[in-house]
C-alpha cells in the first residue's frame, strides 16, 4: 500500500491525488511554537511507501518542514518517499549572475536528492541545464502542464493563435497548438532585472533568417482581429507578459488572454493585465490562486499510475 500525505496550504490538490490513484490520504499536522519553530505530526503507523504532495511556492519554511517529515517517515521504517511538488522552487536561480551569488538550484536540488527517492514536478522552470536529473540528485520528472493547457484552451477558442513571451516558451506553445494545428508566434525577451524586460514580438526580417541566430521557429502572424493567447510557464511579477501583451496589443487583435502553469501574479499583476484589456487570465492549480482554472493533478496521478 502507498499512502498520500498532504499539508493544509496544499490539502485539496493532494486529497484529489489520492482520490485519482485510489490511494488513502492523510494529513500532516503542524504547530507552530511561540519561538517561530514547527513541530510535525506524521500518522502513527505509515506503510513502506509514502508520497508527499505538497507545492513549494512561499518555500522557505515548506522545505523545513518537509525535510523534518521525510526524515521522521524514514525513521519509522518508511522505504521510498516520492515527494510532488507542482512547483518546484528554487530551479530559476541556476548559475551565479555575479559574484558569490549561491546556485541555489543546485543547493536545493541536492537536498531533496538527499531526503526524497523521488521529486515530481510540473513545468520546472530549466534554462541552462536540460534535464531536471541535473539538478535534483535522485530520481526526478518533469511533467508538462500542456496537455491540460491543451484540452482547457479548446473548450473555448476555434482558432487562437498562440503567442510565448521567450525561446523557453517555445516548448510548451508548440506543445499545446500541434493537436489542434493552431498558429503560433514565438517572441524574444531581454532581462534587465527582476522587474525590467522588453518582449519584441517576431517580424517577417526575423522568418527565415538562417543566419539570425534567432529561434527557428520565429513566425511573424498577423494578430489582427485574432483571439490571441500568451502562454508562459510563470507568471511572478507579471511584467513579462505586460510587455507582451503591449506588443499584442498593437496588432489590435479580437482578444488577448493569458495562461501560465505557475500562477504566483505578485502585488497587482492581476489588477495592471486586467486594465490593459485582457479578457482572461487562467492558471493551473500547481500553485494555488484565483487565476486557477484547471488541473494538473490528473497529469501526475497518471505518471505516478505507471511507475
Ligand atoms: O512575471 P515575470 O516576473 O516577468 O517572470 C516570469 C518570467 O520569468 C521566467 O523567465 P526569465 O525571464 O526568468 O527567463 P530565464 O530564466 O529563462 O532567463 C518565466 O519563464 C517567465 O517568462
Amino acid at each position: 500500500m502507498t499512502l498520500i500525505l498532504g499539508f493544509d496550504d496544499y490539502l485539496i490538490p493532494a486529497q484529489q491525488l489520492a482520490k485519482s490513484l485510489s490511494m488513502p490520504f492523510k494529513r500532516i499536522v503542524l504547530h507552530r511554537f511561540p519561538d517561530g519553530e514547527t513541530k510535525v505530526l506524521l500518522p502513527v503507523t505509515l506503510p513502506k511507501q509514502v508520497i508527499i504532495c505538497r507545492t513549494l511556492n512561499q518555500p522557505n519554511e515548506k522545505l523545513i518542514e518537509l525535510i523534518i517529515t521525510a526524515a521522521a517517515a524514514r525513521a519509522q521504517g518508511v522505504k521510498f518517499i516520492t515527494l510532488v511538488a507542482p512547483y518546484l522552487c528554487y530551479m530559476r536561480q541556476d548559475t551565479a549572475f555575479h559574484e558569490g551569488e549561491a546556485i541555489s538550484q543546485k543547493i536545493i536540488g541536492k537536498l531533496l536528492g538527499d531526503y526524497f527517492d523521488r521529486v515530481i514536478t510540473i513545468d520546472p522552470h530549466l534554462h541552462r541545464i536540460n534535464n531536471l536529473s541535473e539538478a535534483i540528485s535522485s530520481q526526478a520528472i518533469a511533467l508538462h502542464a500542456s496537455n491540460a493547457m491543451s484540452t482547457f484552451l479548446q473548450q473555448h477558442f476555434n482558432q487562437p493563435v498562440l503567442v510565448g513571451p521567450d525561446e523557453e516558451s517555445a516548448q510548451w506553445v508548440q506543445a499545446i497548438a500541434k493537436p489542434h494545428n493552431w498558429h503560433y508566434t514565438i517572441a524574444t525577451k531581454k532581462r534587465f532585472d527582476d522587474k525590467n524586460v522588453k518582449v519584441s514580438l517576431a517580424t517577417n526580417s526575423d522568418t527565415g533568417d538562417k543566419n539570425s541566430g534567432r529561434n527557428k521557429n520565429n513566425k511573424a502572424l498577423s494578430l489582427t482581429n485574432r483571439d490571441v493567447i500568451l502562454v508562459d510557464d510563470i507568471a511572478s511579477t507579471g511584467k513579462t507578459l505586460e510587455q507582451a501583451v503591449e506588443q499584442i496589443q498593437l496588432q489590435a487583435p479580437s482578444s488577448i488572454s493569458i495562461i501560465v502553469t505557475h500562477a504566483f501574479f505578485v502585488d497587482d499583476a492581476i489588477t495592471r493585465l486586467t486594465l490593459m484589456g485582457v479578457a482572461n487570465i487562467w492558471s493551473s492549480d500547481s500553485v494555488l490562486h484565483s487565476s486557477n482554472a484547471f488541473s494538473i493533478v490528473d497529469t501526475i496521478a497518471e505518471t505516478l499510475q505507471s511507475h
